[in-house]
């Protein structure tokens, strides 16, 4: 079942046509990575879809509810951090999460584990003005997973974290997913980091939904070294996979391990013997300028 299925949504903003058909869905515990450049759609399909603005045409259905026209039920399930974590400054991380769980009736327990979430350790009783971005962006997403969401959207929340924070986010939202059974929605225009992040991109570009060329979807490839022969007889077991010739052996690009794991029982079958493996780093930033350069 889809979390989240979004069909043919239009906006306007002043004169300007934002986004234009916009349409995806979002299927149970996946991490979807939202890319686009600056001032592509992004946040205003976010606000979209939080109902902070309303769409001129089109439907987003949450849970199974029209946010359209079962506002309160849709946005039971989903919660969102856009733009930056809306904390008050003078109060304590604590005093923070106290605010929010009372608003939307979270007990105690709840607001425990959500404290050992944040990993804020003591600085939890001191005022918010003081913590670091990364901090403020923990507490912030430790907010929006109070009320236990199925949806959650997150804004462009690698901004202002070192590399380091950005591991930890990656960790962290892999562990929503998996003991929360979350799905999530998060944008940037960072294709280096989203291609970590996610399970899969949706790509956009001028308010409209693009397909990411075959190589950014084929995200693994490797070089295999084969004796004699054996590099013939391995092209021929890669029927329906992107293969290069290369001097020093046969490149195969797989959509995911699953993949790769066939095809190297095919070579087994056929007793072809690798001599090495090489995994390749696909240059993702340069696939992303030439993506949206041949866009726009
Ligand atoms: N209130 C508004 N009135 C008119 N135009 C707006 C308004 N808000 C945003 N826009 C325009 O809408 C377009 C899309 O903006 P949006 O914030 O959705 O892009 P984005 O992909 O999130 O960009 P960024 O990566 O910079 O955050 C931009 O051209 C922006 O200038």
């Amino acid at each position: 079942m889809n979390v989240v299925e979004v069909k043919g949504l239009c906006k306007s903003l002043g004169k300007k046509e934002i986004l234009k058909n916009v349409s995806f869905t979002i299927g149970e515990h996946e991490i979807v990575g939202f890319i686009g450049p600056n001032g592509s759609g992004k946040s205003t399909t976010m606000k979209c879809l939080t109902s902070l603005l309303r769409p001129d045409k089109g439907s987003i259905v949450i849970c199974g509810h029209d946010l359209l026209k079962e506002r309160e039920e849709a946005l039971r399930y989903t919660s969102a951090l856009i733009e930056n974590p809306g904390l008050f400054p003078t109060l304590s991380g604590f005093e923070n999460l106290i605010y929010f769980a009372k608003l939307r009736g979270v007990d105690n327990a709840r607001v425990e584990e959500i404290i050992a979430f944040t990993k804020l350790g003591k600085h939890i009783h001191k005022r918010s003005a003081h913590y670091s971005l990364g901090m403020k962006q923990r507490l912030g997403l430790g907010i929006a997973l109070l009320a236990k969401p199925k949806f959650l959207i997150l804004d462009e929340p690698t901004n202002g974290l070192d590399p380091s924070g950005i591991m930890e986010l990656r960790e962290e939202l892999r562990e929503l997913v998996n003991k929360e059974g979350m799905s999530i929605l998060v944008s940037s225009h960072q294709l280096g980091e989203m291609d970590k992040i996610a399970d899969r991109l949706i790509c956009i570009n001028n308010g409209v939904i693009i397909e990411p060329p075959q190589h950014i979807q084929e995200q693994h490839a490797y070089t295999f070294l084969f004796h004699g022969e054996d590099q013939m007889r391995a092209k021929q077991c890669a029927k329906g996979l992107r293969v290069e010739e290369k001097n020093k052996g046969l490149c195969v690009y797989f959509h995911n391990e699953e993949e790769m794991q066939v095809y190297l029982g095919k070579l087994l079958k056929e007793q072809i013997i690798i001599r090495d493996i090489v995994k390749e780093v696909i240059d993702i930033e340069q696939l992303y300028r030439e993506m949206y350069q041949e866009e726009g």
